[in-house]
């Protein structure tokens, strides 16, 4: 039976979620994260452990049918794979950065300054699309500290809460791109594969939506009923099953995580009490 070959980065920002998200799908790997290849009992899976600038490459050439990583590497290596699913973590922006103490008219700052980055092929199109001149100097990483050593006059690089900049006397003046984790695919993945592709997918989005909501319990007073069956919709409609005593029902409801403390309240405001909340181990929508 044929295996689907999946890349995923061996040790860095991606590697624990990457490998939470087939924990949470029931595939589980026999051989530990230090091998560079991992297989299953529980699904026909193949796991290559990467460094994560090399997976784009190795899902282009058929290395790998499938793998795990951030959009900017996707952008930044440009090669022809498919995006099948995002995956909402790892979410950062590609920005361009410059000493606090300037000031920062527009874009035009930039003319023919010098800029570290460690994504030269965004940075370059972004400059060229903008006609901006500005020399591209690419190097690894620790990209934030070359302004403060001279090796530059700004910086491109990764930002997400932006402290990395700041500890480095550097401000954001620039967002270029938004950037998360992607499953993406070889655009020629045989369909036995693609079988299998779907599969997981299906798995993943079950995985990740019961991450992101919560199911929620709580007593409500008959008259109030309506108001707060519009509050927790939930997937169809919320359950409502009358409690023991008169004139009270209880509601079971599924609630999204990021509007979870506006809707608390507003079900304490309409009358709700009793208010129980527990996390979901799989969502089927
Ligand atoms: N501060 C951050 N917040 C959120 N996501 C981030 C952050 N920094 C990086 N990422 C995302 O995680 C990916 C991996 O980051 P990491 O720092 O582990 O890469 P790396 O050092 O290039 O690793 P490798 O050794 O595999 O080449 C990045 O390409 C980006 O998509
Ligand atoms: O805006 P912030 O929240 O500070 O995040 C941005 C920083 O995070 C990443 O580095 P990481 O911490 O992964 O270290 P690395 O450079 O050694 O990979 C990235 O390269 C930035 O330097
Ligand atoms: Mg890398």
């Amino acid at each position: 039976m044929d295996k689907i070959t999946i890349a995923v980065q061996k040790k860095g920002r991606m590697s624990d979620k990457s490998l939470e998200l087939f924990k949470e799908s029931g595939i589980r790997f026999t051989n530990g994260a230090r091998r560079l290849i991992a297989l299953s009992n529980d699904f026909p899976i193949r796991l290559l452990y990467l460094r994560d600038d090399d997976i784009p490459q190795y899902v282009a050439d058929g290395v790998a049918d499938a793998g795990i990583v951030g959009e900017n590497e996707v952008l930044e290596k440009n090669r022809p794979v498919e995006t099948a699913l995002k995956l909402g973590f790892a979410k950062c922006r590609l920005s361009l950065a410059i000493p606090k103490e300037n000031n920062y008219p527009d874009l035009n700052w930039f003319q023919n300054k010098r800029i570290a980055t460690s994504y030269p092929q965004i940075l370059t199109k972004f400059l060229l699309k903008n006609s901006i001149r500005a020399e591209v100097h690419e190097i690894s990483g620790s990209v934030e500290i070359a302004p403060g050593i001279g090796l530059a006059d700004a910086i491109f690089d990764i930002v997400s809460s932006g402290s990395t900049l700041i500890s480095n006397g550097l401000k954001e003046v620039e967002t270029v791109v938004k950037s998360e984790a992607l499953l993406i695919k070889n655009p020629a993945i045989n369909p036995a594969k693609q079988e299998l592709l779907n599969q997981l997918i299906f798995r993943f989005d079950a995985a990740m939506a019961a991450e992101n909501n919560k199911y929620i319990l709580l007593n409500a007073p008959n008259d109030k009923l309506e108001h707060i069956i519009e509050l927790i919709p939930g997937m169809k409609s919320p359950t409502v099953v009358p409690l023991a005593e008169e004139g009270w029902s209880s509601v079971h409801s599924v609630v999204n995580e990021n509007k979870f403390w506006q809707v608390i309240d507003q079900l304490k405001s309409a009358g709700a009490q009793g208010i129980l909340v527990t996390s979901l181990e799989k969502m089927i929508v």
